[in-house]
């Protein structure tokens, strides 16, 4: 079993194929799935009543199989279900659940359990299912959703009836690709994997694990712990707050190029003349940051076009991802660069590189394949498609919505690259420092002040 694997339904489906034809049958498998959620549950309910929502597949034989266990344990069950399962092994978990069974009305003041539908579900959610639906989002009480939330595409995190907000999501056997993607991933509230003992493929986008960040080396100095440049443009502010993020990540040295006076900027940061071939062309770089503030006109392309033309790991962000297309990275090793795009200029990559996919996960994905650039599609959920794989995170703080985070999560990216010197690790670092250092800041924070909690972020994963 891998547990952060995040699988498509076609792939959970062979996992649990690959296990039957082991010997495991489907009903033991769908024991363990419902045993394992109802120690959850057992556990979030105590002594409350319990009732449990249960469809016609085999996510409603999951639920049957949860009722008996809790009503065993002593719990009073109240199971709701509209229509008789319509699955063998369904029926065989209805058969052995010795309690009541009513079709439809919902108890009041309840800890909820939806089985209505898992990742079978495949078109609009309609009828007595959605009025159930509807009755569980107005309902007050401990909501857990088995396997997904009932109204959710499992692969595409689809809206497909209506919307419940979950207290607790247990995912059964794997994740599935709705677990961390928007909107529906925010309503889905503490989320855990239910191991039903399957063996998972390796091969597959997985949850990114906490990276472990390493103190420099007892005899480091300032260039071999990573010297960054950051090349400033049209707008003073972006890179300067990019500039205030990449101190605090752990390079050993990081310059400003800009012809800006920076008469906010502080002592610490080294700021040079704006960037030219010459200057990119330093042997010492470590790595170069390219976008924020950085315009779109011709100086901005020429900029661009020498941190390109020099060949080091390199970031771009904003509107050096604007700027860019195929003529400007043919002849470049493109698995020295990372991309950092938030939606909309996801949307233009694409266009610019010919990439025809609607979604996020899609876009990144074929971005990277296309192009050989790491992409680390950012917003409200992240998705990093590299060498390595496509990654999925957890959500940060919803404070992150505020101007100016973009550039120092490019702060703090082109600093761990400086560091690190693979791109594709040093997106994943800067995705959990960017997270903390949000956690870290409180409530309502600007950008300033998230780029100066960004050292203490990193306490965590020493
Ligand atoms: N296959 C296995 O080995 C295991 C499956 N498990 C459970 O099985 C679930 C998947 O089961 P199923 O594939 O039976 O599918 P589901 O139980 O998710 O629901 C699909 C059923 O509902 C119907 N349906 C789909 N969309 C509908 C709609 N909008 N309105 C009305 N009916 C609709 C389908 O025709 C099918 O009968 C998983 O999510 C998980 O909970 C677990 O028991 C673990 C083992
Ligand atoms: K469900």
């Amino acid at each position: 079993m891998s547990p952060t694997a995040v699988l498509t339904v076609d792939q959970m489906r062979a996992a649990e194929q690959a296990a039957m034809s082991a010997g495991t049958s489907e009903w033991e498998l769908m024991q363990r799935a419902g045993e394992g959620a109802a120690q959850w549950i057992a556990r979030m309910a105590g002594g409350r009543d319990v009732c449990v929502l249960c469809g016609p597949g085999n996510n409603g034989g999951d639920g049957y199989v949860i009722a008996e266990s809790l009503r065993r344990r002593g719990n009073t069950v109240h199971v709701v279900a509209p229509k008789e399962p319509g699955t063998e092994t369904a029926r065989t978990a209805r058969a052995a659940y010795k309690g009541e069974v009513s079709t439809e009305g919902l108890p009041r003041n309840q800890v909820y359990v939806d089985c209505l539908f898992g990742y079978g579900l495949a078109r609009e959610v309609t009828g007595e299912f959605a009025q159930l639906l509807e009755n569980l989002r107005d309902a007050t009480g401990y909501k857990v959703a088995i396997d997904v939330p009932s109204s959710v595409a499992s692969d595409t995190g689809e809206r497909l009836g209506p919307p419940v907000e979950y207290d607790l999501t247990l995912a059964l056997g794997g994740w599935k690709r709705a677990h961390f993607t928007m909107p529906v991933m925010a309503t889905m509230g503490v989320k855990r994997v239910v191991d039903i003992g399957l063996d998972l493929p390796a091969d597959v986008p997985r949850l990114s694990d906490a990276p472990r960040i390493s103190a420099p080396a007892a005899d480091a100095h300032k260039y071999r712990r990573g010297l960054l440049a950051i090349v400033a443009g049209e707008m003073p502010g972006a890179p300067l707050l990019a500039a205030e993020s990449a101190m605090r990540s752990g390079a050993g040295y990081v310059k400003l190029l800009s012809d800006h006076s920076h008469p906010d900027a502080p002592a610490e940061l080294v700021i040079e003349s704006a960037a030219t071939r010459k200057t990119l062309s330093d042997e010492r770089l470590s790595a170069i940051l390219v976008g924020p503030g950085l315009g779109r006109k011709n100086k901005a392309r020429d900029a661009l076009g020498s941190a390109l033309e020099a060949g080091r790991p390199t970031i771009l962000d904003a509107d050096a991802l604007h700027l860019l297309d195929p003529a400007m990275t043919a002849g470049c090793n493109t698995a020295k660069i990372g991309l950092t795009p938030h939606e909309g200029e996801l949307a233009k990559l694409c266009e610019a590189f010919g990439i025809d996919a609607s979604s996020k996960f899609d876009r990144a994905e074929a971005l990277h394949a296309e192009t050989g650039m790491t992409v680390l599609a950012k917003g409200p959920d992240t998705i990093l498609a590299g060498p390595e794989g496509v990654l999925f995170f957890e959500r940060g703080s919803s404070w992150l919505s505020v101007a100016g985070t973009g550039d120092v999560f490019a702060g703090i990216a082109a600093a761990r690259l400086a560091v690190r010197g693979e791109v594709q690790q040093a997106l994943e670092e800067a995705v959990w420092i960017h997270h903390e250092a949000a956690r870290l800041a409180g409530p309502a924070f600007t950008a300033g002040t998230l780029a100066r909690s960004v050292n203490n972020a990193l306490w965590s994963f020493l």
